[in-house]
């Protein structure tokens, strides 16, 4: 009986993975970055920091009512506060805020400590996720929908200066990103490689 060959592919690795630095995802509010993070961080065996809750968790309270309380200023600083802090406290994925990319500041010290990679969606993929959820400030405006095209349209062309783009269509599983990110990772020995 002839052997099975297979591909060398990611979902077959079973030796494990060399993280060489953290990568960081970036992307609009809805493309995933938190639920294909966390399962990516569990593919690789390495930690899952996300920017978002480690505000809240320091905060105790939720990103709407910092919003509220304190004012959109005031959470960008210390959202650029956590991020240069989780880069050099350890390895690993990183999910960002879907503002975080837009300063420059941010931009400069993920490309100095890290490896920046956008999850691009659809704005019509975008809305379907997001659009049930009163969790993102940013859309609590008359017309949501046209909030949310507009912050596309001006963001996309920052989220493009990412070191790596993996697309999301709209039948894309959360596994199946995960399977592209690492497979976009791998292309990069000085990021992630094969133990
Ligand atoms: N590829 C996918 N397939 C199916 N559902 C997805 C996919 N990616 C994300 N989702 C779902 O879309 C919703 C939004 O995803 P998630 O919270 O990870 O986005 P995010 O990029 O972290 O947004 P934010 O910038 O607001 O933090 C979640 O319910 C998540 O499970
Ligand atoms: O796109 C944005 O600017 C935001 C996205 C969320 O992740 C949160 O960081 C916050 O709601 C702002
Ligand atoms: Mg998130």
């Amino acid at each position: 009986m002839s052997e099975i060959k297979h591909n060398t592919h990611s979902t077959d690795t079973q030796g494990g993975f060399d993280l060489h630095k953290t990568v960081v995802l970036v992307g609009m509010m809805g493309a995933g970055k938190t639920a294909v993070g966390r399962a990516l961080a569990a593919r690789l065996g390495v930690p899952f920091l996300d920017s978002d809750a480690e505000i809240e968790s320091a905060a105790n309270m939720t990103i709407p009512e910092i919003f509220e309380r304190d004012g959109e200023p005031f959470f960008r600083t210390k959202e650029s506060q956590v991020i240069g802090r989780l880069l050099d406290e350890q390895k690993g994925i990183l999910s960002t805020g879907g503002g975080a990319f837009l300063q420059p500041e941010n931009r400069r010290i993920i490309a100095e400590k890290g490896a920046a990679v956008w999850l691009r969606a659809d704005l019509n993929v975008l809305w379907t996720r997001v659009r049930h959820k009163d969790t993102r400030p940013l859309l609590r405006t008359a017309d949501p929908y046209a909030t949310l095209k507009s912050l596309y349209e001006a963001r996309v062309p920052v989220y493009a200066q990412a070191d790596l783009t993996v697309d999301s269509d709209g039948e894309t599983s959360i596994e199946n990103m995960v399977g592209r990110v690492v497979d976009a990772l791998l292309a990069r020995p000085d990021v992630l490689e094969l133990k």
